[in-house]
């Protein structure tokens, strides 16, 4: 986008949640994009920002959002009509409804929340692996009831599917396609919003058990790693060579940070050497890089050498959050090769990702 462009106005749903909180420090300062409407719920509408919001990050409250008054989350609320693009983040209890409704008056939406993740004709796009999957909105305007001459929907992925998902695509990418995958999950007290799990749950403890993430984990890959149908109208769930995956997801007491444990089998006789998926890593480049949109990460995986990392204390935030960090690739006994990847869950597993989309979509017309 050159530089003389007007910014985009944009609104921010569900602002005042974890998810809401990181959209609006990774928006402020924003190249493309202006904040220029908030909502929450209606405990919070009708009142300044910073008087209802638990803020949470290290950086204060940008000073121009402070005073903003929170809205309801309806498209004719004040602001919403004139935002060229508008961030959810809204809990997935009642993003459904919300997030239709601004399509419906002709808002491009970008979704945090799972509610539109498995509609056929809804992009599921991780930006460091599918963005050619954007092109799907087109048949989303005539397809999916309303109607809509600009409104669409892309959601961004669950944030451990996220974490996992971008070494796998460059394990795809070098060697072709996977047999089976294998993961188990660490995932950070951040990743159930706020208050999230109760401290006398986690403190001292891990709770093997996380509501619907195995399941998210297990379909979601499958509908990123394919790709578009020959008539441009959905999504092929990588149906040529489909992937056997498992997931185990574990709650561990870490404030931010999913990290995996991650088991391959290539599909190919011969699996690569160690050091040739090193280099598959390392190497790994994508679109948004290329299109040199503001958020893309220097380096989308970042592998690690000691033999104790990564760790989400002292990588997770590398290139802001943006990347992935992969370390210990070594044999697998059972399948061919394991590794552990770790991903900032609320940076590039929600709001990162959700705003290296829309940057996607301007860079490719898609928001205009
Ligand atoms: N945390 C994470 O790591 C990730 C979260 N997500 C997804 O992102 C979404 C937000 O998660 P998170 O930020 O953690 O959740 P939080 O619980 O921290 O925030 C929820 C937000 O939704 C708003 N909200 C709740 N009820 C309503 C309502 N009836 N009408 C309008 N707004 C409402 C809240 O507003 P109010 O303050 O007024 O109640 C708040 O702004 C969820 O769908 C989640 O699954 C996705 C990936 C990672
Ligand atoms: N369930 C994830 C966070 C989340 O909200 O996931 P999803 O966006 O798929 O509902 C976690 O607890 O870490």
């Amino acid at each position: 986008m050159p530089n003389s462009h007007p910014k985009i106005k944009v609104g921010v749903l569900g602002a005042t949640g974890t998810v809401g909180q990181r959209f609006i420090q990774l928006l402020a300062t924003h190249p493309y994009f202006v904040i220029h409407a908030l909502g929450a719920s209606s405990r919070s509408a009708g009142q300044e920002y910073a008087q209802v919001t638990k803020w949470k990050l290290a950086t204060p409250i940008p000073v121009f959002v402070r005073r903003m008054i929170v809205q309801e989350c309806k498209p004719d609320a004040e602001g919403f009509s004139e935002c060229g693009v508008v961030f959810s983040g809204l809990d997935h209890d009642v993003a459904g409804d919300i997030e239709f409704a601004f399509r419906a008056a002709e808002l491009i939406v970008f979704s945090n929340a799972k509610n539109y993740r498995r509609d056929p004709v809804v992009p599921l796009m991780v930006p460091l692996v599918n963005p050619h999957h954007l092109p799907v909105v087109r048949h989303q305007q005539t397809t999916l009831s309303p109607p809509t001459k600009k409104g669409y929907i892309v959601t961004n992925a669950n944030c451990s599917t996220t974490g996992v998902v971008v070494p796998l695509a460059a394990l795809e990418k070098a060697f072709g396609p996977l047999e089976t995958v294998m993961v188990t999950t660490l995932q950070a007290i951040s990743g159930a919003g706020y208050p999230g799990v109760s401290s006398l749950d986690i403190m001292d403890n891990v709770v093997p058990y996380i509501g619907s993430e195995e399941e998210k984990i297990e379909w979601e890959t499958s509908k990123i790693l394919g790709g578009v149908n020959d008539d441009g109208k959905g999504f092929d769930h990588h149906a040529h060579a489909p992937l056997k995956i498992s997931a185990n997801c574990n709650r561990v007491p870490v404030i931010d940070g999913h990290t995996a444990c991650v088991s391959v089998k290539f599909r190919r006789e011969t699996p690569p050497s160690l050091e040739d998926i090193r280099k598959a890593f390392a190497d790994y480049t994508c679109e948004a890089q290329t299109l040199g949109v503001p958020s893309a990460p220097p380096q989308a995986i970042v592998v690690h050498d000691a033999p104790d990392r990564p760790q989400p204390r002292l990588d997770r935030d590398l290139h802001n959050g943006a990347c992935v960090s992969v370390g210990r690739i070594r044999p697998c006994g059972v399948l061919d090769v394991k590794f552990v990847c770790l991903v900032d869950n609320v940076r590039l597993g929600a709001a990162t990702s959700s705003i290296m989309n829309a940057e996607i979509a301007v860079e490719r017309g898609y928001i205009v």
